[in-house]
């Protein structure tokens, strides 16, 4: 049976007349790598900071591992890796010091703090610069030290708001691989981004946040597998192709395009292959996780 890491039931919090998260309810399982996905001003930050107990929910319940009472949430926090957006650093101390500085204040003995904080610098490439001052620090070198820091040390769950904002496409390609290696690890991972395109590669559960309110969730094949199937061939006599297919054919350049069940395809292919014609290509296209986004929420990506 699946394990909820995260479950949320109902959050719901305003900031004077503005609801900025508006009942939300969704459930992370363990292992998920759980993209929480919206354009800007969606809500993503905020339920995030009502999870990790930084803020209070006006309304609806969370639980975190397994805790349910924001009293107690400091029993499981330690189990939780989080970077969330622009987390404050001692500028004239070095990645190095912040870094000793953080797992000083969780009790971590000063033994053995130089091993985490090595092995969390080098996983996000920081450790040519580990003794410059953060104030020094770029902004995607300070994203990077907030990445680290919520590496150091096994955790059993990550939470990443927005991991790549100011990363360079060679950093954003590292995170992705970070957040693979953890998931190979069986660690879970909750992601915040607007990349849509990005957490495609990496989540395999996603949840799409509008104006305060989440619109749709699940696995992100099973999203998929609801909407309908194109299917592209490339091959001659076209004509023949077309004819085999029937009313769904259209041409779109070289290629005939169908929208089909892919139960259908073996049993074109074999008439295909009996009939003689020449296929260079029969490919199944998947909507795309933007295209799936569009279809559910509408087109608007509007920031509020
Ligand atoms: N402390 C606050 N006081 C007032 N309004 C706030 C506060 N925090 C967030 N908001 C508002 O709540 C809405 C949701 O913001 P939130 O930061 O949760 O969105 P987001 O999806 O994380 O966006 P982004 O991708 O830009 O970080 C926004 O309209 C924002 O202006």
């Amino acid at each position: 049976m699946s394990v909820a890491i995260i479950e949320a039931d109902g959050l719901t919090k305003r900031f004077g007349g503005q609801t900025a998260v508006d009942e939300v309810t969704f459930s992370v399982n363990e292992g998920a790598v759980f993209g929480f996905l919206g354009p800007n001003g969606a809500g993503k930050t905020t339920t995030i900071r009502i999870v990790l107990g930084l803020i209070f929910a006006d309304a609806g319940g969370f639980s975190l591992l397994g805790e349910q009472k924001s009293s107690r949430l400091h029993r499981v926090l330690p189990r939780v890796g989080a970077f969330i957006e622009g987390p404050g650093y001692v500028p004239y101390l070095s990645a190095r010091q912040n870094l000793d500085r953080f797992l000083a204040a969780e009790g971590i003995r000063r033994s053995g703090r130089p091993k985490l904080i090595a092995d969390a610098l080098e996983a996000v490439g920081l450790e040519m610069v580990v003794d410059r001052p953060v104030g020094r620090y770029s902004l995607g070198m300070r994203q990077r030290l907030g990445l680290a820091q919520a590496l150091l040390g096994e955790r059993d769950l990550y939470i990443l708001d927005e991991p790549t904002n100011g990363l360079d496409p060679s950093g954003m390609r590292e995170v992705r691989r970070l957040i693979g290696e953890l998931a190979a690890r069986g660690k879970t991972v909750f992601i915040s981004t607007h990349l849509l395109a990005e957490a495609e590669q990496i989540c395999s559960h996603v949840a799409f946040m509008s104006q305060g309110r989440l619109v749709k969730s699940g696995a992100l094949d099973e999203l998929r597998s609801d909407y309908p199937q194109q299917l592209k061939i490339l091959g001659t006599p076209v004509g023949r192709i077309m004819e085999l297919i029937g009313p769904q054919a259209r041409l779109d350049g070289p290629a005939v395009m169908a929208d089909l069940s892919p139960k259908d395809g073996p049993r074109l292919l074999q008439a295909m292959i009996v009939d003689g014609i020449e296929i260079a290509e029969f490919t199944w296209l998947t909507p795309s996780l933007e295209e799936i986004f569009i279809a559910e929420v509408g087109e608007g990506f509007d920031v509020r």
